[in-house]
């Protein structure tokens, strides 16, 4: 069959497709390297024509005009599910909202909650078959274009095809606007390099993972240093079954250790369901067979977990308390990033027979402006605090100072347990708090 009348009669211009955003209306912009551009510069221009717009996207890899249009936030509101640094800053200057979620329902609030009026994602150029791949980014976009009543597309050359999997793609008769964004660039999110802290936390987790494990790694630098360690490691015929895909997997196929031989669930295949790293790792996503995208309500569903054995989850946090609740996504009142996937994988890592999940982290921060440094570990989380994994689903935690298993432990076993893993600068006044709050005992090591 052939597209090209359908595709040339729905082709304009960005101006043109966005005339079709009113005041009032939802807004979605695809997330991630799916965030489109032309469209976001053609309805920053209306703002003078619109009011009450209400943006919604996540995990923005660039900056936005909608933003820079309207930094006194009279006309567009933005929202996001899951913050980059730029979307933490424009949170500090309140021009940014989180909205709550656990990732694997997201598909399901698009479907079942929200409306959407219009949405805006940037996609691959057409197929022969008339598709439009997601790329790096089919999470939740499917369920996001079905509901939409305006599906408008930003078509850009570099995006790679991503093989699915399912929910991958979306057709040309489900598009009513298409705009061609030509090759820009996409951007890229460099790994950090590991450095001898995370070494140490990566010895400590490797020595857990046995030869045909799965591994998810979560998002930011230290998931992805310890993932680069393990691709080092002797481990062999390792499985990827993972929410964000990072270049820590490229490293372990390149050194020949991701086969997914062995994995109960879609043998063979490296299961993901975005993708953001350097260019290298998007040439190695493009139509490659060894990879499948998939919506979040099946990566992320810790039903499916649980059926795939050995399954490791390493993810990094901001604060524990000494109840073992972990907060991933604030500092106190401040909004960091999100819940994400960390509780579905903390969850569905622990399902899974031989499997466990990793809660790693460096065991003091430092503030980069004041130069103060303080405990990760905390007696309680600050006022403000978001709980990302609650204490009773916690498994096991990692610093630089050790490993240790929370699983079934009483409060005073968990307090004991996580302060031998605190920077022990701060060890003396954590057994002070923790004797206040009744959760020492009389022949605890002091
Ligand atoms: C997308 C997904 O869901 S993948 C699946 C798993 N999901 C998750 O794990 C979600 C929750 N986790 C996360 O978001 C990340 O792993 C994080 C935030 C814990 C770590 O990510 P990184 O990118 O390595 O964080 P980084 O060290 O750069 O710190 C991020 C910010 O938090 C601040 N921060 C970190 N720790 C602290 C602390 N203890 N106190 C105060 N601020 C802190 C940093 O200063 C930085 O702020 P800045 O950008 O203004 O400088
Ligand atoms: C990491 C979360 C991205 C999304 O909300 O789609």
């Amino acid at each position: 069959m052939n597209f090209i009348n359908e595709y040339k009669a729905k082709l304009c211009s960005p101006e043109t497709a966005v005339k079709v955003v009113k005041s009032g209306d939802w807004v979605d912009y695809g997330f991630g390297s799916g965030q489109p551009v032309l469209l976001d510069q053609a309805l920053a221009k209306r703002k003078t024509e619109l009011k009450d717009i209400k943006i919604r996207s996540a995990l923005s890899l660039r900056p936005r005009e909608i933003i820079n249009a309207d930094p006194e936030r009279e006309v567009f509101t933005y929202s996001s599910w899951h913050f980059s640094g730029y979307d933490r800053q424009l949170h500090d200057r309140n021009l940014c909202n989180y909205i709550p979620m656990i990732f694997r329902n997201k598909p399901h609030f698009y479907r079942n909650e929200l409306a959407v009026d219009v949405a805006m994602v940037a996609v691959s150029p057409m197929d022969k078959h008339g598709y439009f791949n997601f790329s790096l980014s089919t999470a939740a976009m499917r369920a996001i274009l079905e509901t939409a009543k305006v599906v408008i597309i930003e078509t850009n050359e570099r995006l790679p095809i991503a093989l699915g999997g399912r929910e991958e793609c979306i057709h040309i008769s489900e598009v009513d606007f298409i705009v061609e964004g030509g090759s820009a660039a996409i951007p890229e999110l460099l790994p950090t390099v590991p450095d001898e802290l995370d070494e140490k936390v990566a010895r400590l987790i490797v020595e857990e993972i046995i030869n045909g494990a799965t591994i998810q790694l979560g998002i930011g630098g230290m998931p992805n240093a310890v993932g680069n360690l393990i691709a080092d490691s002797d481990v062999k015929d390792l499985g990827m079954h993972t929410e964000m895909l990072v270049d820590a997997y490229l490293s372990m196929y390149k050194k020949g250790k991701l086969t997914n031989k062995y994995k109960k669930l879609d043998k063979g295949k490296g299961v993901w369901a975005f993708c953001a790293g350097t260019r290298e790792l998007y040439d190695w996503v493009d139509c490659n067979p060894a990879l499948a995208s998939f919506p979040v309500d099946y990566t992320n569903n810790p039903a499916v977990i649980a059926q795939i054995d050995n399954f490791v989850s390493v993810n990094n946090c901001v604060e524990v308390d000494l109840y073992g609740q972990i907060s991933s996504e604030s500092a106190g009142i401040r909004q960091i990033s999100g819940t994400g996937g960390q509780l579905d994988f903390v969850t569905g890592s622990y399902l899974s027979p031989g499997g466990k999940s990793f809660i790693c982290f460096r065991s003091s921060f430092t503030d980069k402006q004041s130069g103060v440094m303080s405990s990760r570990v905390v007696p309680v989380l600050p006022a403000g605090g978001i709980v990302t994994d609650p204490r009773a689903q916690v498994n096991y935690l990692v610093t630089e100072w050790g490993k240790v298993n929370l699983a079934g432990c009483s409060t005073w076993e968990r307090a004991e347990r996580i302060i031998t893993i605190a920077h022990p600068h701060f060890r003396e006044e954590l057994i002070n708090q923790a004797e206040q709050m009744k959760i020492w005992r009389r022949s605890n090591k002091r």
